[in-house]
């Protein structure tokens, strides 16, 4: 058997699972408070079917395709999406393919591929959910498409919080991008965290005996520049403390490319290549153009003791676990990844 046919088996196994069951359908960007909501009330309604519940996603996410020029902010990439999902009790992650032409399918096109796909007995959707050509069809429209379907499509309505706003990713995006870590945290349910390879830099750290392993954001990262209590999580998955800067770097180049540093507490050894997970506890300063090294070094050492009680004042929950509880943990099956003419 080929490695082409292997893979090919897999997905028609997993595939044949997927079908038969209830749709969360959605982009679920940040998987925020919102998208945890609406998840709980497909895993609900999953159990009173006496079913299992999938989400069906978008990849990459529709902006990166429709406004390539804006450069999309993108809260959280797949695999991370799909280790929320499992978190939140999904048997399993349908990566629905987006590229142009399905940009330009109907909204009937799209719901005949999605039911064929996935002969789904129910689709919990949020009620701003839109899709097709020119965002033609929305919550009603798939409504209607169930009815004749003989599929129940439920409709669930935003999660707001205290002040009665809802739960919006686009409030996350502006949270990060004031530097408010706490609305950010607040909003999303978990503490943000990014994930990169560590690539080499200057070499300069480890002369100022501020060693840090840098880290490229994903292109339109908004996050604001400045300097952060953190939890790293190295390659091998071990977690410690740290403070980060992002930014340029202005005391030390004149238009550096912006890069996320992270000095490891309690650490020596070697990260080049490892792919690292930050996840953000608080931030503590914006980053400023010191004059000369000496006054920077002095500034780093403060913002270590800062970062430190910072730290100890977090809750423990410091990997960002989700606020909703949620009876079934982790059951995942993994991602299917589609093309829009594959149904099984
Ligand atoms: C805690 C901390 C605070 C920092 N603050 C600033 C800052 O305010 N301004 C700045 O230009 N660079 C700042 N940096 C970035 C340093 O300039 C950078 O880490 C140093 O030049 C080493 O770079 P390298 O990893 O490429 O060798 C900070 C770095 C850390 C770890
Ligand atoms: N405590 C530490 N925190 C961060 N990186 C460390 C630490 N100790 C050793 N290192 C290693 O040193 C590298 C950073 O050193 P640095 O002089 O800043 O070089 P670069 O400019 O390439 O980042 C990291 O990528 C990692 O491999």
């Amino acid at each position: 058997m080929t490695n082409r046919e292997i893979v090919a088996e897999r997905r028609v196994s997993s595939l044949n699972r997927l079908t038969g069951n209830v749709i969360a359908l959605g982009n679920f960007d940040g998987v925020h408070r919102g998208h945890q909501a609406l998840l709980q009330a497909a895993h609900d309604l999953a159990i009173d079917m006496r079913l299992q519940y999938y989400v069906a996603c978008f990849s990459p996410h529709p902006k990166h395709i429709l406004q390539p020029s804006e450069g999309f902010f993108e809260l959280s990439s797949l695999p991370q999406k799909e280790e929320h999902f499992q978190q939140l009790g999904a048997a399993g992650t349908l990566a629905l393919p987006f590229d142009a032409a399905v940009s330009r399918m109907s909204p009937r096109e799209f719901c005949d591929w999605l039911w064929e796909t996935t002969k789904p007995r129910a689709i919990t959707v949020g009620c701003d959910f839109h899709f097709g050509n020119r965002r033609a069809g929305g919550p009603a429209y798939l409504r209607d498409y169930g009815q004749r379907a003989g599929t129940l499509v439920k409709l669930i309505d935003p999660s707001r919080d205290r002040e009665g706003e809802a739960f919006t990713s686009e409030q996350a995006r502006t949270a990060l991008s004031l530097g408010d870590i706490d609305r950010a945290s607040d909003l999303l349910g978990y503490r943000y965290r990014v994930e990169a390879k560590v690539i080499h830099g200057a070499k300069l750290g480890r002369t100022l005996g501020f060693p840090t392993a840098n880290m490229e954001l994903a292109r339109g990262s908004k996050l604001c520049a400045g300097i952060y209590a953190v939890k790293f999580k190295d390659g091998a998955g071990r977690e410690h403390d740290g403070v980060a800067s992002f930014g340029r770097r202005p005391t030390v180049t004149a238009d550096g490319l912006s890069l996320l540093e992270t000095y490891v507490f309690s650490y020596s050894g070697d990260l080049y290549g490892q792919t690292c997970t930050v996840t953000f506890v608080k931030y503590l300063r914006p980053e400023l153009k010191f004059d000369g090294l000496p006054a920077l070094v002095a500034q780093m050492k403060r913002d270590e003791a800062d970062a430190r009680v910072a730290l100890a004042k977090a809750s423990l929950n410091v990997s960002g676990e989700h606020c909703v509880a949620h009876p079934l943990g982790a059951s995942g099956a993994g991602i299917s990844y589609l093309s829009s003419g594959e149904t099984r």
